[in-house]
Protein backbone atom coordinates (compact mmCIF):
# COMPACT_ATOMS: atom_id res chain seq x y z
CA UNK A 1 0.00 0.00 0.00
CA UNK A 2 0.94 3.48 -0.85
CA UNK A 3 2.44 5.14 2.37
CA UNK A 4 0.70 8.20 2.16
CA UNK A 5 -2.37 6.37 1.93
CA UNK A 6 -1.46 4.15 5.15
CA UNK A 7 -0.72 7.49 7.00
CA UNK A 8 -4.41 8.91 6.03
CA UNK A 9 -6.06 5.78 6.65
CA UNK A 10 -4.41 6.18 10.19
CA UNK A 11 -5.33 9.85 10.90
CA UNK A 12 -8.90 8.77 10.05
CA UNK A 13 -9.10 6.11 12.58
CA UNK A 14 -7.81 8.09 14.78
CA UNK A 15 -10.19 10.91 13.92
CA UNK A 16 -13.27 8.31 14.12
CA UNK A 17 -12.00 7.00 17.75
CA UNK A 18 -11.59 10.48 19.22
CA UNK A 19 -14.89 12.02 17.83
CA UNK A 20 -17.41 10.56 20.58
CA UNK A 21 -15.35 11.67 23.43
CA UNK A 22 -14.43 15.24 22.33
CA UNK A 23 -18.24 15.56 22.03
CA UNK A 24 -18.81 15.70 25.87
CA UNK A 25 -15.92 17.85 26.27
CA UNK A 26 -17.91 20.49 28.46
CA UNK A 27 -17.73 20.90 31.77
CA UNK A 28 -20.34 20.11 34.47
CA UNK A 29 -22.99 22.99 36.01
CA UNK A 30 -20.33 22.71 38.82
CA UNK A 31 -17.59 23.83 36.81
CA UNK A 32 -15.96 20.55 37.71
CA UNK A 33 -15.72 17.30 35.37
CA UNK A 34 -18.62 16.03 36.04
CA UNK A 35 -20.47 16.04 32.48
CA UNK A 36 -19.74 13.56 30.34
CA UNK A 37 -17.14 10.99 31.80
CA UNK A 38 -16.16 8.08 30.75
CA UNK A 39 -19.01 6.17 30.37
CA UNK A 40 -18.66 2.11 30.58
CA UNK A 41 -18.40 -0.57 32.82
CA UNK A 42 -21.35 -0.64 35.07
CA UNK A 43 -19.18 -1.36 37.83
CA UNK A 44 -18.69 2.60 37.78
CA UNK A 45 -22.43 3.46 38.12
CA UNK A 46 -23.37 4.02 41.74
CA UNK A 47 -26.14 1.99 42.62
CA UNK A 48 -29.53 3.23 43.26
CA UNK A 49 -28.83 3.68 47.26
CA UNK A 50 -25.81 5.91 47.02
CA UNK A 51 -26.01 9.22 48.18
CA UNK A 52 -24.01 12.38 47.45
CA UNK A 53 -21.00 13.11 48.77
CA UNK A 54 -20.54 15.63 51.76
CA UNK A 55 -17.61 17.55 52.26
CA UNK A 56 -15.78 16.86 55.91
CA UNK A 57 -15.91 20.26 57.98
CA UNK A 58 -12.28 20.05 58.21
CA UNK A 59 -11.43 19.37 55.02
CA UNK A 60 -8.80 22.28 53.47
CA UNK A 61 -10.27 24.95 52.41
CA UNK A 62 -11.52 26.27 49.03
CA UNK A 63 -7.84 27.09 47.11
CA UNK A 64 -5.75 25.81 49.76
CA UNK A 65 -2.93 23.33 48.31
CA UNK A 66 -3.72 19.83 49.74
CA UNK A 67 0.51 18.97 49.97
CA UNK A 68 1.97 15.73 49.51
CA UNK A 69 0.02 12.66 51.57
CA UNK A 70 3.77 10.67 51.24
CA UNK A 71 7.27 11.74 50.47
CA UNK A 72 8.30 8.70 47.82
CA UNK A 73 4.49 9.22 46.27
CA UNK A 74 5.27 8.89 42.58
CA UNK A 75 2.43 10.77 42.25
CA UNK A 76 2.68 13.77 44.51
CA UNK A 77 6.10 13.41 46.66
CA UNK A 78 8.75 15.63 46.36
CA UNK A 79 11.29 12.95 47.19
CA UNK A 80 10.50 10.87 43.87
CA UNK A 81 13.04 12.42 41.79
CA UNK A 82 11.53 11.53 38.39
CA UNK A 83 7.77 11.62 39.87
CA UNK A 84 4.53 13.50 39.17
CA UNK A 85 5.22 16.33 41.60
CA UNK A 86 1.29 16.98 41.01
CA UNK A 87 0.24 19.21 42.82
CA UNK A 88 -3.37 19.35 44.03
CA UNK A 89 -6.02 22.23 45.63
CA UNK A 90 -8.94 21.67 47.04
CA UNK A 91 -12.14 23.54 45.79
CA UNK A 92 -15.50 23.80 46.64
CA UNK A 93 -17.82 20.66 47.23
CA UNK A 94 -15.85 17.27 46.91
CA UNK A 95 -14.00 18.72 43.79
CA UNK A 96 -9.68 19.50 43.75
CA UNK A 97 -7.59 20.61 40.94
CA UNK A 98 -4.24 20.00 40.12
CA UNK A 99 -1.65 20.48 37.84
CA UNK A 100 1.57 18.72 35.93
CA UNK A 101 4.23 19.20 33.86
CA UNK A 102 5.74 16.73 31.52
CA UNK A 103 8.93 16.03 31.96
CA UNK A 104 11.22 14.28 29.60
CA UNK A 105 11.21 11.42 32.23
CA UNK A 106 7.66 10.91 31.15
CA UNK A 107 7.81 10.28 27.55
CA UNK A 108 6.14 7.17 26.36
CA UNK A 109 6.99 8.28 22.30
CA UNK A 110 9.31 10.50 21.30
CA UNK A 111 8.23 13.85 22.50
CA UNK A 112 4.99 12.66 24.30
CA UNK A 113 3.88 11.94 27.69
CA UNK A 114 3.43 8.08 28.27
CA UNK A 115 -0.32 6.57 28.95
CA UNK A 116 0.25 5.00 32.18
CA UNK A 117 2.13 8.54 33.25
CA UNK A 118 -0.99 10.21 32.60
CA UNK A 119 -3.33 7.28 34.05
CA UNK A 120 -1.30 7.95 37.07
CA UNK A 121 -1.57 11.97 36.84
CA UNK A 122 -5.50 11.14 37.00
CA UNK A 123 -4.80 8.64 39.60
CA UNK A 124 -3.47 10.80 42.03
CA UNK A 125 -5.83 13.43 41.52
CA UNK A 126 -8.98 11.19 42.06
CA UNK A 127 -7.07 10.30 45.39
CA UNK A 128 -6.48 13.58 46.58
CA UNK A 129 -10.62 13.86 46.57
CA UNK A 130 -10.14 11.59 49.86
CA UNK A 131 -9.18 15.18 51.84
CA UNK A 132 -12.26 16.13 51.14
CA UNK A 133 -13.94 13.35 52.49
CA UNK A 134 -11.24 12.78 55.12
CA UNK A 135 -11.63 9.11 54.88
CA UNK A 136 -8.47 6.79 53.35
CA UNK A 137 -9.49 5.13 50.18
CA UNK A 138 -7.14 3.60 47.33
CA UNK A 139 -8.26 2.64 43.54
CA UNK A 140 -10.09 -0.14 42.74
CA UNK A 141 -10.97 0.80 39.33
CA UNK A 142 -10.09 3.53 36.84
CA UNK A 143 -11.20 3.46 33.26
CA UNK A 144 -9.09 6.20 31.25
CA UNK A 145 -9.89 8.08 27.79
CA UNK A 146 -6.90 9.37 25.77
CA UNK A 147 -8.19 11.89 23.86
CA UNK A 148 -5.33 13.82 22.71
CA UNK A 149 -1.54 13.40 22.91
CA UNK A 150 0.46 15.51 25.33
CA UNK A 151 3.59 16.67 24.18
CA UNK A 152 6.85 17.00 26.87
CA UNK A 153 6.40 20.46 28.62
CA UNK A 154 2.92 20.69 28.48
CA UNK A 155 1.17 21.46 32.00
CA UNK A 156 -1.94 18.98 32.48
CA UNK A 157 -4.74 21.22 34.31
CA UNK A 158 -6.66 18.66 36.54
CA UNK A 159 -10.49 18.48 37.91
CA UNK A 160 -11.79 16.09 39.85
CA UNK A 161 -14.74 15.41 41.61
CA UNK A 162 -16.85 13.15 43.77
CA UNK A 163 -19.90 12.30 42.11
CA UNK A 164 -21.49 9.31 44.33
CA UNK A 165 -20.91 7.55 47.70
CA UNK A 166 -22.25 4.05 48.73
CA UNK A 167 -20.99 2.76 51.57
CA UNK A 168 -17.07 2.24 51.38
CA UNK A 169 -17.33 2.74 47.68
CA UNK A 170 -16.47 6.47 46.12
CA UNK A 171 -17.53 7.06 42.55
CA UNK A 172 -15.51 9.84 40.76
CA UNK A 173 -14.76 11.40 37.45
CA UNK A 174 -11.56 13.76 36.38
CA UNK A 175 -10.33 15.56 32.93
CA UNK A 176 -6.85 16.52 32.35
CA UNK A 177 -6.99 19.58 30.16
CA UNK A 178 -3.67 20.74 28.21
CA UNK A 179 -2.19 24.14 29.12
CA UNK A 180 -4.84 25.68 30.67
CA UNK A 181 -7.98 24.94 33.26
CA UNK A 182 -10.23 25.77 29.77
CA UNK A 183 -7.72 24.28 27.46
CA UNK A 184 -8.34 21.07 25.00
CA UNK A 185 -9.04 17.75 27.22
CA UNK A 186 -6.50 15.28 26.32
CA UNK A 187 -7.57 12.66 29.42
CA UNK A 188 -10.51 11.87 31.62
CA UNK A 189 -11.77 9.27 33.75
CA UNK A 190 -14.22 7.53 35.80
CA UNK A 191 -13.22 5.83 38.86
CA UNK A 192 -14.32 4.03 41.44
CA UNK A 193 -12.07 3.75 45.19
CA UNK A 194 -12.66 1.68 48.14
CA UNK A 195 -12.44 3.42 51.79
CA UNK A 196 -9.47 1.77 54.01
CA UNK A 197 -8.12 1.70 57.44
CA UNK A 198 -4.44 2.46 57.85
CA UNK A 199 -4.07 -1.55 58.39
CA UNK A 200 -4.76 -2.15 54.43
CA UNK A 201 -0.94 0.00 54.29
CA UNK A 202 0.44 -1.86 57.47
CA UNK A 203 -0.26 -5.44 56.58
CA UNK A 204 0.26 -5.34 52.95
CA UNK A 205 3.56 -2.64 52.38
CA UNK A 206 7.32 -3.65 52.59
CA UNK A 207 8.01 -3.90 56.10
CA UNK A 208 11.24 -1.12 55.92
CA UNK A 209 9.32 1.44 53.86
CA UNK A 210 6.11 1.06 56.92
CA UNK A 211 8.83 1.07 59.44
CA UNK A 212 10.33 4.57 58.15
CA UNK A 213 6.35 6.00 57.93
CA UNK A 214 5.59 4.65 61.51
CA UNK A 215 8.76 6.21 62.71
CA UNK A 216 7.57 9.68 61.28
CA UNK A 217 5.08 11.15 64.16
CA UNK A 218 2.83 13.42 61.38
CA UNK A 219 2.76 10.41 59.09
CA UNK A 220 0.93 8.38 61.64
CA UNK A 221 -0.96 11.53 63.20
CA UNK A 222 -2.32 12.15 59.57
CA UNK A 223 -3.16 8.57 58.87
CA UNK A 224 -4.67 7.98 62.00
CA UNK A 225 -6.72 11.25 61.94
CA UNK A 226 -8.48 10.03 58.41
CA UNK A 227 -9.25 7.06 60.13
CA UNK A 228 -11.81 8.65 62.86
CA UNK A 229 -14.30 10.36 60.60
CA UNK A 230 -17.51 11.38 62.16
C1 LIG B 1 -3.30 6.97 50.74
C2 LIG B 1 -3.90 7.21 49.39
C3 LIG B 1 -2.94 6.94 48.21
C4 LIG B 1 -3.52 7.48 46.92
C5 LIG B 1 -2.66 7.10 45.71
C6 LIG B 1 -3.46 7.16 44.44
C7 LIG B 1 -4.49 6.04 44.48
C8 LIG B 1 -3.83 4.70 44.27
O1 LIG B 1 -3.14 4.48 43.30
S1 LIG B 1 -4.08 3.48 45.44
C9 LIG B 1 -3.09 2.08 44.83
C10 LIG B 1 -3.79 1.20 43.84
N1 LIG B 1 -4.86 0.46 44.43
C11 LIG B 1 -4.65 -0.64 45.19
O2 LIG B 1 -3.51 -1.03 45.45
C12 LIG B 1 -5.84 -1.37 45.72
C13 LIG B 1 -5.66 -2.90 45.62
N2 LIG B 1 -6.92 -3.56 45.94
C14 LIG B 1 -7.24 -3.90 47.22
O3 LIG B 1 -6.44 -3.74 48.13
C15 LIG B 1 -8.63 -4.43 47.47
O4 LIG B 1 -9.12 -5.04 46.31
C16 LIG B 1 -9.60 -3.30 47.93
C17 LIG B 1 -9.12 -2.66 49.23
C18 LIG B 1 -9.75 -2.21 46.85
C19 LIG B 1 -11.00 -3.90 48.14
O5 LIG B 1 -10.86 -5.03 48.97
P1 LIG B 1 -11.77 -5.22 50.30
O6 LIG B 1 -11.45 -4.16 51.30
O7 LIG B 1 -11.63 -6.64 50.72
O8 LIG B 1 -13.22 -4.89 49.82
P2 LIG B 1 -14.24 -5.78 48.98
O9 LIG B 1 -15.21 -6.36 49.94
O10 LIG B 1 -13.54 -6.68 48.01
O11 LIG B 1 -14.95 -4.63 48.12
C20 LIG B 1 -15.77 -3.64 48.74
C21 LIG B 1 -16.79 -3.24 47.70
O12 LIG B 1 -16.10 -2.63 46.59
C22 LIG B 1 -16.34 -3.36 45.37
N3 LIG B 1 -15.11 -3.43 44.62
C23 LIG B 1 -13.86 -3.61 45.08
N4 LIG B 1 -12.98 -3.60 44.07
C24 LIG B 1 -13.69 -3.39 42.94
C25 LIG B 1 -13.36 -3.28 41.57
N5 LIG B 1 -12.10 -3.36 41.15
N6 LIG B 1 -14.35 -3.07 40.68
C26 LIG B 1 -15.63 -2.98 41.09
N7 LIG B 1 -16.02 -3.06 42.40
C27 LIG B 1 -15.06 -3.28 43.29
C28 LIG B 1 -16.78 -4.75 45.82
O13 LIG B 1 -17.59 -5.37 44.84
C29 LIG B 1 -17.56 -4.44 47.10
O14 LIG B 1 -18.83 -3.96 46.73
P3 LIG B 1 -20.12 -4.26 47.68
O15 LIG B 1 -19.86 -3.57 49.00
O16 LIG B 1 -21.27 -3.66 46.93
O17 LIG B 1 -20.19 -5.74 47.81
Amino acid sequence: MDPSLARRDRRTAARVRSAPVTNENTRGASGGPSSGPPTGSPALTPPADATAPVRHPEAPAPGELLGAHYGQCFGCGGEQQHGLHLEARAQDGVRVTAEFTVKAAHQGAPGLAHGGVLATALDETLGSLSWLLRVIAVTGKLETDFVRPVPVGTVLHLDAEVTAVAGRKIYSSAVGRIGSPEGPVAVRASALFIEVKVDHFIDNGRPEEIRAAMADPDQVRRARAFEVNP
